[in-house]
């Protein structure tokens, strides 16, 4: 793990109230797949060429996956988040602050990230506030037909924020004075293909890991997916990220871009789901615990630690990532 990073968990750790941090750190279940994510990396490793002088690399290559409640870790909440950003923010539809105010605040792209509701116009509305805010793609999150069941929650009794803490976006929806819950559903692809027709926005789906939901999407004109179990907290029994991602990629065969969010937490983790393929990594918990410990500032050091050590790792393997060189450790 970079150190930046884990210097900034254990002051996260150290600062919030215990029931918040647990709902921050925790999984699913066992929590086998929030341990797995990380674990997949540290099962791989890279040859890296040689004598290549200087190639150019890709860019930055990592973007903020959509968490909620951001006012839980620090008081500026989503905003100190949009600031410190830089690259595109996925912002959760469960965010503490409106999604106008998020996108107001961004210093790089904001994208949305939308669950389905069971009533059509209330989704319709969630888009058009994301469309009217300025987003510039949908990021629909496909892996909750129901909440994920995490264990650290049932044990502290947290169902609800605190007082004075809200997610924003679903206040004065259609139906509804006030504010609405969040509902889970089990949706179709004729819901995906409802989505696409509503909006001219880019819709990307969340949380695809087997390879023929790949074809599908790419089949429904979706512009990306995101390789993601959801950083542990849906499914306890499936495959680390890392491990879903070649098949999937082979799947997509090139024709949209893949996302791999779960267990990035340094500049080589970023190198190898870009060496088997992904487009960018997504990273979660370490910007809540950036946020948690330092409020902007501290995301900016998250952001800042990871570029710096991807760009020392790239230019240490030749500048070049491709799957020939990722080897399994023996
Ligand atoms: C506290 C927390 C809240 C989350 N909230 C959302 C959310 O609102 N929408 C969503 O699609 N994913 C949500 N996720 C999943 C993240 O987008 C992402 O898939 C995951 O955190 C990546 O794993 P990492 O935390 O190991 O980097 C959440 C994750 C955490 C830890
Ligand atoms: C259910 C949402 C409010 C947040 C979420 O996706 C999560 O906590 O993993």
């Amino acid at each position: 793990m970079n150190p930046v990073l884990a210097e900034l968990h254990e002051k996260a750790r150290a600062v919030l109230d215990p029931v918040h941090y647990d709902f921050f750190a925790g999984g699913a279940g066992d929590e086998v797949v929030l341990a797995e994510n990380e674990a997949a990396f540290r099962r791989l490793a890279l040859l890296p060429r040689v004598l290549r002088g200087e190639e150019n690399g890709p860019e930055f290559p990592v973007l903020i996956s959509p968490t909620a409640f951001h006012k839980l870790a620090h008081p500026d909440g989503e905003l100190a988040t949009a600031r410190a950003a830089g690259t595109v923010l996925v912002s959760s539809m469960a965010s503490t602050v409106p999604i106008a105010d998020v996108v107001a605040a961004a210093t790089g792209p904001v994208w949305f990230q939308l669950y389905l509701q069971p009533d059509p116009e209330v989704t319709e509305e969630l888009i058009r506030r994301a469309e009217r805010a300025g987003c510039a793609a949908l990021v629909v999150t496909v892996d909750s037909p129901v909440f994920g069941r995490h264990r650290r929650d049932l044990a502290h009794g947290f169902h609800d924020l605190p007082a004075g803490l809200a997610a924003e976006n679903m206040r004065d929806l259609p139906g509804t004075p006030g504010l609405r819950r969040i509902e889970m559903a089990p949706f179709t692809w004729a819901d995906i293909d409802r989505v696409r027709d509503l909006t001219s926005l880019p819709v990307w789906l969340k949380g695809v890991l087997h390879p023929d939901d790949a074809v599908l999407a790419v089949e429904h004109g979706v512009a990306g997916i995101f390789v993601s179990n959801h950083g542990g907290r849906q499914l306890d029994v499936v495959p680390a990220a890392l491990d879903a991602l070649p098949a999937v990629v082979d799947a997509v065969g090139g024709r949209i871009p893949v996302v791999l969010d779960g267990g990035v937490r340094s500049g080589a983790d970023i190198a190898l789901a870009l060496a088997l393929g992904a487009s960018a990594a997504g990273i979660g918990r370490p910007v809540l615990w950036g946020l948690a410990a330092d409020g902007e500032a501290g995301v900016r050091k998250v952001l800042d630690a990871l570029r710096d050590e991807f760009e020392h790792v790239l230019a240490l393997c030749g500048g070049q990532l491709s799957r020939d060189m990722v080897v399994v450790r023996c």
